[in-house]
């Protein structure tokens, strides 16, 4: 496989809520070591497509190929369950928006991101403990916190551990729904500095969906941005947000609406 090769290949996709339109049309291609943010007001179907993306939703029109480690292209929808489900545990990571939902919270902390290695084949428990501890302090977890359930975290902490379950394992995948919104301020800007450092030295490729544009501006290489299900713009983040030609965009990028 090359770097010109897309990782995650989004064809004509789209999904339907009964009449509602969910997201529509969307065509896209995610290459090794890039992020890609996904932007636009409530209800422009950044959810969901960030959820076809990932394979969690099916379409209801188009397909998602993804680039395997042997290098052949695989039609999410169309591979055995088994596959999917494996695919999801070794090559996907996610983070979402309340680290509740990524968590398990009466687990230790320690056990969180150790459950993600056993489930990629990791047996040793000595080795597995250390790994963890070693994740831990690399999201600014003090290791001696990891017999520690979540449930005794703050919220900025929460989410770092959350982070910490979802990369261990190494995945070449990471799908991030708003995953600093709902934190302080000062804590979301100290979460994006250690997201950018982790994405940049493992080399993740990451789609990101977000609101908040500096969140863009900050961790993408690349924006597109979303009105009413379909793709209205796409481009070098820099050039979406400091040149953006669809006027919802220039209206979106000079804070007119309101996320
Ligand atoms: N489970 C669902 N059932 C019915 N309609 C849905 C469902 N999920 C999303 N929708 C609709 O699909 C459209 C896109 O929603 P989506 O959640 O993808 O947007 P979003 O851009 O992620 O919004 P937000 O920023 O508020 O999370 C909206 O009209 C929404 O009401």
């Amino acid at each position: 496989m090359t770097a010109d090769e897309p990782l995650l290949v989004a064809e004509g996709l789209g999904r339907d809520y009964g009449a509602r339109i969910g997201c529509r049309g969307v065509d896209l291609a995610l290459h090794e070591g890039e992020v890609l943010a996904i932007v636009g007001e409530s209800g422009s179907g950044k959810s969901t497509l960030l959820g076809l993306l990932s394979g969690a939703h099916a379409p209801s029109a188009g397909r998602v190929l993804y680039r395997r480690r042997h290098g052949v292209l695989a039609d999410l929808a169309l591979m055995p369950e088994a596959e999917r489900r494996l695919l999801m545990r070794t090559d996907f990571g996610f983070v979402r928006q309340r680290a509740e939902d990524g968590l398990r919270m009466a687990v230790s902390a320690g056990g969180n991101v150790g459950e993600r290695l056993m489930a990629t084949g990791w047996r040793n428990y000595g080795a597995i403990r250390a790994e963890a501890a070693d994740f831990l302090a690399r999201v600014e977890i003090d290791p001696a916190r990891m017999d520690e359930d979540p449930r005794s975290f703050s919220g900025g902490m929460r989410q770092r551990l959350q982070i910490a379950r979802s990369l261990v394992s190494r995945p070449r995948l990471v799908f991030m729904d708003e995953p600093t919104s709902g934190l302080d301020v000062s804590v979301q800007a100290r979460l994006l500095d250690l997201i950018r450092a982790l994405v940049e030295e493992m080399g993740l490729a990451v789609a990101i969906v977000t609101h908040d544009l500096a969140v863009a501006r900050l961790l993408a290489h690349r924006i597109i941005v979303m009105r009413h299900g379909r793709v209205i713009e796409e481009g070098l983040a820099d050039q979406v947000l400091d040149d953006p030609q669809a006027p919802y965009t220039q209206l979106l990028v000079s804070s007119v609406l309101t996320p």
